[in-house]
């Protein structure tokens, strides 16, 4: 991975804005200019059946032009990212990849939780797509609470297989993707039970349809759910058991076992089960930062080109891009990008250090990780899906055009927040571990993103314009919000009431002291990240960057005044200085915002949006959609002489 300075210039210099931005050696140009992978007619005009069957079409050419391209030794895992994530994938199939599972949680799942031998059996068939695979966790009654899960794999050491049974109909697996129609595999989730023993949730390989005729096989009940806000092309489906038979070996055992007596082994850590999960909540940050990048440079380009309404009385219409309230809805937003971009490296690394580490049995870092993983995944969604629809907002009524890519790529982001996690249910594991933690303080010294709870509560931060102070401030603030629910906690115990109960009464709390603590990390990494680059790029490139980090972190503030209040030394008089450098900074970047969106470098191709086109032409390009509608075939259409006519005659 090299990063190299890629100057971006807009018309003018004084728009010239550089970003700095890490240049992957990905081929767009070998799959945005295959007209193959261009849809004939716009989604939005086909039926749901119709636009199913075109995001197979393209689903199957997109992964055999990688293929291609792995077999030329033109890149590997990367070129499946690229593909598979919110860039260019979501700009060749808006409307969700019926096979991302297969690559996204199969494959990875095959790796993580088989053996050696089953990876042997089951990933060259995986990587050839002599298989297509999905992960099937979530039941019709359980996706949060995994140990609850229904569908059971009973052992029968007679025959030496497993006996997978949906026992009600809750128990259904319901929502994985490209279970409808798509997979002829899938790993499920399943309570394993052996010896008369439920021994907990485990993984296994279920093969659902005839690799041939891909009919479904006996005792297999599958279909799609149906309709969905966005990703309908996804192909969500449904899977019922009727005591369907797997062979013993088809149990992933890298972690537990059975023995072909039916003896149970166990894992050296129930958690290592939970690890695929991991995986895609650290992907997902990325994603966060790639939507809320779409969507940025789509409301920033659209605020330059739409002139309305009047700044002076006697002064021509102004881009609303130099409405004061229209920077404050974009230009936060832009450095929330920057951020996520940097959370997102930053958490892939460790991600990738810790998965090595418990390669060799060392399982220490694991609770950290899956804490860290949990939060900032809830929070990047959280903030990306915010962001989009601010962003939308923005653009006024053209925003709410299909042919503006905003609607879309709001479905797309908001899923983020449910899938892999619903954002609360995260935040209350980072919540459970901060507290593990803090009751514990001996431990929060080793870990590196804990280890400002070891002072942070005591250590007086005097309010200053500074990010340091930012940084500072939410520190004590997540501490201050640690304590004091763990403070509640206790008194809750005290006064005779269950942990459990405790717990759930102090939830409020919890989740908000999480939320801030992921905050803390990502301004933490930002800072880091421009400390990093300042001795390395060029004099204006560190004045813009330095700008976007400290908007991000004064915004990161003001969000959280009531609590700066209630756990710093900060005053009101402070919160009015926070509020006038927030303003200075919109005006600082206004020069640049083109500029920098223009550098996150997503072609138009990339951004299908009639309101972002780099050559600016919005009104032809909304016009030119509008042509589109199947409803402009024809000057009148057929309803007027059915339905219409009739009813304006008879109201004569
Ligand atoms: C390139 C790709 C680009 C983009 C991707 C594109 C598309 C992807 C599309 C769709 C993918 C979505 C697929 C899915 O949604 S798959 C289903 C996801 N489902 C979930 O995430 C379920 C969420 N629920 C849970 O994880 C758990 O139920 C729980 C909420 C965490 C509760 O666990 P539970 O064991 O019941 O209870 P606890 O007592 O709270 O935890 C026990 C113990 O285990 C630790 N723990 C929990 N989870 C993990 C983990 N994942 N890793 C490590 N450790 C974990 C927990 O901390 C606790 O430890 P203690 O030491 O405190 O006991
Ligand atoms: C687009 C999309 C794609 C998906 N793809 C897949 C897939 O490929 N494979 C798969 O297995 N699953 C998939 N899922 C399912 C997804 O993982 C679940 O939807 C998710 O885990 C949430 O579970 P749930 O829907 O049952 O909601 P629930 O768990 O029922 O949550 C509903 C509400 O209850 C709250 N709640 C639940 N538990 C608690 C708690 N302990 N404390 C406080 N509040 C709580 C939640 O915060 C939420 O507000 C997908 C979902 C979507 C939307």
């Amino acid at each position: 991975m090299s990063a190299k300075v890629v100057v971006s210039k807009r018309r003018n210099v004084n728009r010239q804005a550089i970003f700095l931005i890490t240049l992957w050696p990905f081929p767009e140009d070998f799959f945005l200019s295959d007209p193959e992978l261009k849809s004939k007619v716009p989604l939005e005009y086909l039926s749901h059946k119709e636009k199913y069957e075109e995001a197979v079409r393209k689903a199957c050419l997109l992964f055999r032009k990688v293929i291609q391209l792995q077999n030329e030794g033109k890149g590997g895992m990367d070129n499946f990212r690229e593909v598979l994530g919110g860039q260019l994938g979501s700009a060749i199939l808006p409307d969700g990849n019926p096979i991302t599972l297969h690559y996204v949680m199969f494959i990875p799942t095959l790796m993580g939780q088989g053996t050696i031998e089953q990876q042997a059996e089951w990933i060259q068939k995986a990587w050839n797509c002599d298989i297509i695979g999905t992960y099937a966790q979530t039941e019709l009654g359980h996706g949060t609470f995994i140990r609850g899960l229904e569908t059971v794999a009973k052992y029968d050491p007679k025959t030496e297989e497993f006996v997978l049974h949906s026992p009600t109909l809750t128990a259904y697996k319901w929502w994985p993707g490209g279970l409808g129609h798509s997979a002829n595999y899938a790993v499920v989730v399943a309570q394993l039970y052996t010896q008369g023993k439920c021994h907990g949730i485990h993984p296994f390989v279920v093969q659902l349809r005839d690799e041939e005729t891909h009919e479904p096989l006996p005792g297999i009940k599958i279909g799609e759910i149906g309709c969905k806000l966005g990703m309908n092309s996804t192909n969500n489906g449904y899977l019922g058991f009727d005591n369907v038979r797997i062979p013993r070996n088809y149990m992933l055992m890298k972690n537990s076992q059975v023995l072909p007596d039916g003896t149970y082994v166990k894992s050296p850590s129930s958690k290592l089960t939970y690890g695929t999960m991991i995986f895609v909540r650290v992907v997902l940050v990325q994603d966060a930062a790639t939507y809320l990048k779409k969507a940025s440079i789509i409301a920033t380009r659209y605020s330059a080109i739409r002139h309305q309404s009047q700044i002076k009385p006697d002064q021509p219409e102004p881009q609303i891009l130099d409405y004061v309230t229209q920077q404050y809805k974009l230009f936060p937003n832009i450095a929330s990008c920057f951020a996520f971009q940097y959370a997102a490296t930053w958490l892939w690394d460790t991600y990738n250090n810790i998965t090595e580490e418990l390669e060799t049995g060392q399982l220490d870092n694991l609770p950290e990780l899956h804490a860290t993983a949990c939060v900032l995944k809830a929070v990047s969604t959280a903030d990306a899906a915010q962001g989009v629809e601010m962003l939308r907002l923005a653009c006024g009524g053209h925003g709410y055009m299909t042919a503006s890519n905003l609607p879309s790529t709001y479905g797309l982001v908001t899923a983020m927040c449910t899938y892999e996690g619903e954002n609360t249910v995260l935040l209350l594991q980072t919540a459970r571990f901060l507290v593990k933690m803090w009751q514990n303080k001996t431990n929060v010294y080793k870990l590196p993103t804990m280890k400002y709870l070891a002072t942070a509560l005591n250590r007086a931060t005097p309010f200053e314009k500074s990010v340091e102070w930012v940084i500072a401030a939410l520190q004590k603030t997540a501490a201050g919000k640690i304590d004091l629910a763990n403070r509640h906690l206790n008194e809750r115990v005290a006064k005779g009431q269950s942990y459990e109960d405790a717990w759930n009464n102090t939830s409020i709390e919890l989740v908000s002291a999480a939320e801030v603590h992921g905050r803390t990390i990502i301004v933490e990494q930002f800072y880091n990240t421009v400390q990093g680059y300042k001795s390395r790029v060029s004099k204006e490139l560190g004045t813009v960057l330095e700008q976007l980090l400290q908007l991000y972190a004064v915004n990161a503030a003001l969000r959280c005044t009531g609590d700066f209040l209630r756990f710093t030394e900060v005053l009101g008089k402070d919160i009015t200085v926070l509020q006038t450098w927030l303003e200075e900074l919109l005006s600082q970047i206004r020069p640049n915002a083109v500029g920098l969106v223009d550098s996150f470098d997503m072609r138009d191709e990339i951004l299908s949006s009639a309101l972002g086109c780099y050559d600016g032409n919005v009104y032809e390009r909304l016009f030119n959609e509008a042509q589109k509608s199947p409803l402009n075939a024809e000057p009148v259409n057929k309803s007027y002489n059915l339905y219409l006519k009739p009813f304006i005659k008879a109201q004569l």
